[in-house]
């Protein structure tokens, strides 16, 4: 009990030390921005890329969503205090390859494009989708751009203080920490009814994005969707299915690369390789391991095959799912399947 206060208390001020709220002139100036439409920034399109975009334009895009799904207005949340938070987010993911600022602002965007194309905003009510959009921003908070087997590998602070979904909770703990720190309390002006409903919702869909809790609810969310085919409005009553479908959808923008138009899948598949090859290089130098296939630089032509049995195993269920829950996803589903054959075509060159 000891260890692991101390443990907590050592990785908090390490964290905290870490943690910094952003400058008061940088949100002065996001501030007084004029916001282009969520048209002009394509904010509604399934087969987004935000590789022409500033991080100044991402930062305008967020601040688009929050206004476009009425969440300044309906929850009373200062514009100033919004724009701090949004840069304080920004701040708090590290410059590495793939886990980045621009993956939380490309799952946030996909978010917002489903919700809306589906008008499952409407199932979800605007407190749950404020905290899917939150979730999405905050999801991979100071990520090191290594995964949760590494932290164990490593003994590191992390996997001291939590044995499972290590780095998901310790995402899940700075988003509190940044939605609680002065200037950046965007949730103030909510009910603290309406607060705890947000955070529990908040905490759901972080550690959602944990790949072994995407397994574990996958089966369900099939069996509903064989059974159900669509979403009507009595999932708006039903807490389980509505999570369900939370956490699906979390898995469901957080590996939406995977969707895109092959140049967009090609350079996302480059960086996501590129992290796991760092890693591969730190347990090799640092815990004098052989990394998996994956991580191993000496596996790289190997990666287009990697990439087919990604996409059999964990891409194809929940895209397929998602198309029979809703035409307007079809061409997710039809993307996944084009990059396949690309990649099989990779592959067979090699
Ligand atoms: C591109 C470099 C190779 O990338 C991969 C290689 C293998 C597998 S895997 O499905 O076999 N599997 C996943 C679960 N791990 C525990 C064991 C390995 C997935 C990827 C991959 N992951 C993501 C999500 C971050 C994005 C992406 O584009 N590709």
């Amino acid at each position: 009990k000891a260890i692991t206060a101390m443990a907590k208390q050592s990785v908090t001020l390490d964290v905290l030390s870490y943690h910094a709220s952003a400058s008061l002139d940088d949100a002065q100036r996001l501030r007084t921005l004029r916001i282009p439409s969520s048209v002009h920034f394509s904010l509604h399109e399934l087969d987004f890329d935000d590789i022409d975009m500033s991080d100044e334009d991402t930062l305008a895009a967020c601040l688009r969503m929050f206004l476009d799904l009425d969440f300044v207005e309906r929850f009373h949340i200062d514009y100033s205090v919004l724009c701090r938070w949004l840069l304080s987010v920004k701040k708090n993911y590290r410059n590495v390859t793939y886990h980045n600022w621009r993956h939380a602002f490309n799952v946030a965007q996909m978010m917002f494009a489903i919700l809306t194309e589906t008008q499952w905003w409407k199932i979800f009510g605007e407190l749950e989708c404020l905290a899917l959009i939150i979730g999405c921003l905050c999801h991979d908070l100071d990520h090191r751009g290594t995964n949760n087997s590494f932290q164990i590998k490593a003994s590191s602070p992390l996997a001291q203080l939590y044995s499972t979904s290590t780095m998901e909770h310790h995402h899940f703990d700075q988003c509190l920490m940044i939605l609680n720190s002065p200037g950046n309390q965007i949730l103030a002006n909510l009910s603290s009814d309406d607060y705890e409903k947000v955070v529990k919702v908040l905490e759901d869909a972080i550690l959602s994005t944990d790949l072994a809790v995407y397994f574990s609810k996958r089966k369900p969310f099939i069996e509903l969707v064989s059974s159900e085919r669509t979403v009507t409005p009595a999932w708006g009553e039903c807490e389980e299915r509505r999570g369900l479908l939370r956490a699906m959808l979390m898995t469901a923008c957080d590996l939406a690369a995977i969707t895109k138009p092959w140049p967009v899948e090609r350079r996302v598949a480059a960086l996501v390789a590129g992290e796991f090859f760092r890693q591969g290089d730190l347990e090799r130098q640092n815990l004098n391991l052989t990394p998996i296939d994956i991580m191993n630089r000496d596996k790289e032509d190997e990666l287009p095959a990697m990439q087919v049995k990604f996409i059999d195993t964990i891409c194809l269920p929940i895209y397929e799912a998602f198309a029979v829950l809703s035409s307007s996803l079809q061409p997710m589903l039809d993307r996944v399947k084009s990059n396949r054959a690309h990649w099989i075509d990779l592959a067979s060159n090699e």
